[in-house]
């Protein structure tokens, strides 16, 4: 249903000498109707910039984005623009997507208001209803967002995101800030949102618990390539990064284990990524690496064979 070919943004910072920063390279990814995939990987290897170009929110520098056979990246701005309502993103911070002067209420009426396609009473009608399928007190709509807890808060934004009748929901770290035990329901209130709605979901974690709990896929990037994809990585991980990370994982608690920033070295592009932190590379690593299939999945890595 939303599909990236061959992603590429590359940002360009500065003014009297600009840097060129390639934030995403050549990513293929893929999300079916009501499924729900995950994007791993560590603090600044392109999962939001990727989702964010999925979205339409920024311009691809190279590559295609297709939405319901679609070709969004071939879209005027305002076809475009009718779209986006079709993908919401749900934040880190709950706080960046409510104004603090307002009540929840206003809040998540105000997108409805916006389309001003509703009279106050049917607006009123929706809020109450979604207010109520994620789980929250009436009472609490006349709330202000310094008045409830930052688990009501998020599934407020849920709701807020739900009026516009998304078709994509991206939550981008979206239970991060909050106790594991929240965390699990706000994550269940998207389930339960994917299963009566058919809504897809794309989950963007640094916490692999939480990745393997609730993808039906997983796509792990490092330094802006997906180097493994697949529905078994937690339970067949190939790529010695994902080995990596999930070797971390056993010295720790599941549920809390999140994947620390780690610096990309320089001038390792040419070859394999990740060859710079690899304790398994050759002299092959130093060969530009495809992502190929290998063993029900596919791995970015030229020392995996197929068993
Ligand atoms: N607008 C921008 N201009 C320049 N560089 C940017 C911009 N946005 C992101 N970047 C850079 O692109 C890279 C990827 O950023 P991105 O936010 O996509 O990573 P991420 O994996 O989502 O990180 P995090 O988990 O910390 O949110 C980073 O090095 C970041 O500094």
């Amino acid at each position: 249903m939303l599909k990236g070919e061959n992603l590429i943004k590359v940002y360009s910072s500065g003014i009297i000498s600009p840097v060129e920063k390639t934030a995403v390279d050549g990513v293929n990814i893929e999300i079916g109707e009501g499924e729900t995939i995950a994007i791993v990987g560590e603090s600044g290897c392109g999962k939001t910039t990727l989702a964010k170009m999925l979205m339409g929110q920024i311009e691809p520098t190279g590559g295609e984005v297709y939405f319901s056979g679609r070709k969004l990246t071939a879209m005027k701005r305002r076809e475009l623009r009718s779209l986006r309502t079709s993908f919401q993103l749900i934040p880190q911070h709950p706080d960046d997507a409510v104004d603090p002067r307002w009540t929840i209420g206003r809040s998540v009426a105000e997108p409805l208001a916006i389309a001003g396609k509703m009279s106050r009473e049917e607006i009123e009608d929706v809020v109450d209803g979604q207010i109520a399928e994620v789980g929250l007190g009436g009472e609490l709509k006349e709330r202000y967002p310094h008045q409830v807890s930052g688990g009501e808060l998020q599934r407020a934004v849920i709701a807020r995101a739900m009026t516009l009748e998304p078709k994509v929901i991206i939550s981008d770290e979206a239970t991060s800030m909050l106790d594991v035990s929240v965390q699990a329901h706000v994550m269940s209130v998207l389930k339960n949102l994917r299963e009566k709605r058919g809504l897809s979901l794309i989950i963007i974690t640094h916490d692999l618990g939480l990745a393997r709990a609730v993808a039906k896929r997983t796509y792990v990037m490092f330094a802006g390539e997906v180097v493994e994809e697949g529905a078994d990585v937690f339970e067949n991980p190939l790529h010695p990064y994902t080995r990596s990370l999930l070797e971390a994982m056993e010295y720790s608690d599941i549920e809390d284990t999140v994947i620390e920033e780690c610096e990309v070295p320089a001038g390792e592009h040419v070859g394999c990524r990740y060859y710079g932190r690899c304790s398994e590379r050759t002299d092959e690593c130093r060969k530009k690496q495809a992502l190929r299939d290998c063993n029900g999945h596919k791995v970015r890595c030229i020392n995996v064979d197929e068993h």
